[in-house]
């Protein structure tokens, strides 16, 4: 079903549905994405984001379902584990599979700031360092889409302001599309150009962030956007207090 998108799209996806058992998860839904976007899909817990994202990344053999996928020929995931292989060194797990010469990894991990770790074994290292691996690994893959589910979940709050600095910049030198699956209305106001918001099968909030850069949560702005995203979701704007 999986096509390869032409040069117009980064993502084109439309009237996918994916049922397990009775349950219709996604029920038709219309996505795009231009190259090099940096889109956020935010969604109730159960909504079908992961769903949705296994499905791009063509990881979803057993699922029922129809629809229409193209994606680009080289597209990344990452998870909110990192992944690693335990029995393989730092550079062996960036450069998995390649069959290329260490040198585009140790590159890859000079730019997420772990040149001086290429040898160490992935036990050795913290959860955030493991997850700047991860992004290695994807990055030394030049992809056209990064597909992300929740890769900054797992990290206590000042490592993962440093690792949204890191996409952020990797971003910015590569330009794949993006797709970031996550929970926090904070995180996809501050990262992402665009914000989805998937419920009932659908995305129904599909909105550009308009925020000057740097944004910032002293905005106003900022907190409109996050009210409006929160209603989407479901849950307390915090207006009144
Ligand atoms: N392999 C599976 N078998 C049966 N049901 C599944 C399977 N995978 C997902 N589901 C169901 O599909 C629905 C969507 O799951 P999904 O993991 O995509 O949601 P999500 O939005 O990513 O949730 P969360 O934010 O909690 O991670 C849920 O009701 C889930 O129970």
């Amino acid at each position: 079903m999986a096509t390869h998108a032409g040069l117009t799209a980064a993502v084109r996806v439309s009237g996918l549905r994916r049922r397990f058992g009775d349950h219709l998860v996604l029920d038709g839904l219309d996505l795009e994405l231009a190259p090099g976007e940096f889109v956020a899909l935010l969604g109730k817990s159960g909504s079908g984001k992961s769903t949705l994202l296994r499905a791009l990344a063509g990881l979803d053999y057993d699922t029922g379902g129809s629809g229409e996928i193209a994606v680009p020929h080289r597209v990344s995931v990452a998870f909110q584990d990192s992944r690693l292989l335990p029995w393989l060194r730092v550079l062996g797990n960036v450069v998995l599979g390649l069959g290329k010469a260490g040198e585009l990894g140790r590159a890859a991990l000079a730019e997420v700031g772990l040149a001086d770790r290429a040898r160490a074994w992935p036990g050795e290292l913290s959860g955030g360092e493991q997850q700047r691996v991860a992004l290695a690994r994807s990055l030394v893959r030049e992809p056209e889409l990064l597909l992300a589910d929740e890769p900054f979940g797992a990290l206590d709050a000042l490592t993962r302001i440093k690792m949204h600095e890191l996409l952020r910049a990797l971003h910015e030198r590569h330009r794949p599309a993006v797709l970031l699956v996550t929970h926090d209305v904070d995180e996809a106001i501050e990262l992402a150009d665009r914000v989805l918001v998937l419920d009932r099968g659908r995305i129904a909030v599909d909105r550009r962030v308009e925020l000057p850069a740097p944004r910032s949560l002293r905005d106003p702005a900022f907190h409109e956007f996050r009210d409006l995203l929160r209603g989407a979701l479901g849950v307390e704007t915090g207006a009144a207090a």
